[in-house]
C-alpha cells in the first residue's frame, strides 16, 4: 500500500454564519501521487486545500503532513515549506521573472546568487527559455504565467505542491500542453501534488486519484479515475461525471488485444519518375493508403477519387488505448484507423468493428470477475 503524505481525519470547516464549507473530510493523500479535487463551484474544494497549508484553520478535526500535526508548525513556516500555485499566477508585477522564482529561497536565507543560480534552472524545468528571466510578469502570456508560478512553487524543492486551478485561466490549447508538462515534471520529481479543478477531464487526465466533492463540501467518492469513470458511487457523481463517461473510461484500457491488419500502400515522392509502387495486400473496399518513402502515412487515396490525397485521421501507436484506437478508426476517410510504429512507420490498419469487439470481450471478463 502507498505511504500516506497528508491526512485529513474528520475535518470541518464552518466559515461564520454559514453552513459546513467542508464536512467530516477523512481522507489519505499518497506521497509522491497527484490527487485532484473536483467538484461543482462552492463545494469545499478550495478551503480543504487550504487548510492544508493553514491559509484557513479547520473548526474541528486534524490535518497530519508527513505524520505531524499541521498546528505545530508555525503557520507561516509551513506555507513556506510547501509549493503554491493558483489561478492567477500570483507573481509580483514589479519584480523580474528570476526575481519572482527566487522569492522563497530568499526567505529561507539561501544567498541571491544561489536563489538566482536556482531560478535559472527552474526556467528551464519548466520549459522557458532563458531570455525570459529578465522580464517582468506582464511581458508574458498567460501560460508562461503559469509555467512561472509552477517554477515558483518548486523553488525551495518542496516535497508537497499545491495548486488551485493553476491552468483555468489559459485556453485549451495551452491548457493541454501545461498539464502534459506536469506529468512530465511529476515523472522527474514525484512530488506529492493536491490539485484543484472544477473540470472532469482535467481531473481524470492527471490524477492518480480523484476526489469529487458535493455541495456542502461532502466527499462524494475517492478513487482512482478509472474506478470514478467506470463506478461512479452515486447518481450525484455520475452527473457530474457526464454523459459520455463510458467513452471517456476507454481511455484507461490499452489496446493490446486489437489486430492490426495489413493494408493496400501506395508510395508517393520515392521513385525518381514521381510513379508509385502499389502494395496490393489487404481488402480495403477500394481505399489505398498513401505513403512517403520511409512509409510515413501521407493520407489516403479512394475508390473514387483517383490519385487525389484525403487527409488522413488520428493515428494510432503502440501501447494507445482503446478510446485512440477507436478514435483513429471513426476518424479516417476510409473507416480504416492507421496503427504506426514507434518511427511513425505504417503498421497496418485497424478497424471500428474489432476495436468494439475487443471493448465487449473486456466488459464481459470484468463481468464475470463481479
Ligand atoms: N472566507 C470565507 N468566508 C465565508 N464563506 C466562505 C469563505 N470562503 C469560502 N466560503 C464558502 O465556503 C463554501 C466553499 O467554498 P470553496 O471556495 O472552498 O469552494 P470551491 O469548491 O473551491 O469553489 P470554487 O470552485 O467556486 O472555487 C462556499 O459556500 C463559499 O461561499
Amino acid at each position: 500500500m502507498a505511504e500516506a503524505m497528508i491526512e485529513f481525519q474528520s475535518v470541518t470547516k464552518q466559515y461564520q454564519g454559514g453552513q459546513a464549507a467542508v464536512d467530516d473530510l477523512s481522507m489519505s493523500i499518497d506521497k509522491g501521487s497527484i490527487t485532484v479535487f473536483v467538484g461543482p463551484s462552492g463545494c469545499g474544494k478550495t478551503t480543504s486545500l487550504r487548510m492544508i497549508n493553514r491559509m484557513v484553520e479547520p473548526t474541528k478535526g486534524t490535518i497530519t503532513v508527513d505524520g505531524k500535526d499541521v498546528t505545530s508548525v508555525p503557520a507561516a513556516e509551513l506555507r513556506r515549506s510547501m509549493g503554491y500555485v493558483m489561478q492567477s499566477s500570483g507573481l509580483m508585477p514589479h519584480r523580474s521573472v528570476l526575481d519572482n522564482i527566487a522569492t522563497v529561497p530568499r526567505l529561507n536565507g539561501v544567498s541571491k546568487a544561489d536563489a538566482r543560480k536556482r531560478a535559472e534552472e527552474l526556467l528551464d524545468v519548466v520549459g522557458l527559455a532563458s531570455g525570459l528571466g529578465k522580464r517582468y510578469p506582464s511581458q508574458l502570456s498567460g501560460g508562461q504565467q503559469q509555467r512561472v508560478g509552477v517554477a515558483r512553487a518548486l523553488a525551495a524543492d518542496p516535497p508537497v505542491l499545491l495548486m488551485d486551478e493553476p491552468f483555468s485561466a489559459v485556453d485549451p490549447v495551452v491548457r493541454d500542453e501545461l498539464q502534459r508538462e506536469l506529468l512530465r515534471l511529476q515523472r522527474d520529481l514525484a512530488k506529492t501534488i493536491v490539485f484543484v479543478t472544477h473540470d472532469i477531464d482535467e481531473a481524470t487526465v492527471l490524477g492518480d486519484k480523484v476526489a469529487v466533492f458535493a455541495v456542502g463540501g461532502k466527499l462524494a467518492q475517492y478513487a482512482t479515475p478509472e474506478e470514478i469513470l467506470r463506478a461512479p458511487a452515486n447518481e450525484f457523481v455520475a452527473s457530474f461525471v457526464g454523459r459520455d463517461r463510458g467513452f471517456r473510461h476507454l481511455g484507461f484500457s490499452a489496446a493490446d488485444g486489437v489486430t492490426i491488419r495489413p493494408v493496400p500502400k501506395v508510395t508517393r515522392g520515392g521513385n525518381a519518375d514521381g510513379g508509385t509502387d502499389v502494395d496490393a495486400r489487404g481488402n480495403a473496399g477500394g481505399w489505398r493508403l498513401v505513403v512517403d518513402a520511409e512509409s510515413r502515412p501521407l493520407g489516403w487515396e479512394g475508390p473514387g477519387s483517383g490519385s487525389d490525397l484525403i487527409p488522413g485521421g488520428s493515428l494510432f501507436r503502440p501501447g494507445d488505448t482503446l478510446r485512440r484506437a477507436l478514435d483513429s478508426a471513426l476518424s479516417s476517410p476510409s473507416g480504416l484507423g492507421v496503427a504506426v510504429d514507434g518511427d511513425g512507420r505504417v503498421a497496418g490498419v485497424i478497424e471500428a468493428a474489432e476495436v468494439l469487439a475487443v471493448i465487449e470481450s473486456a466488459r464481459r471478463v470484468r463481468q464475470d470477475a463481479l
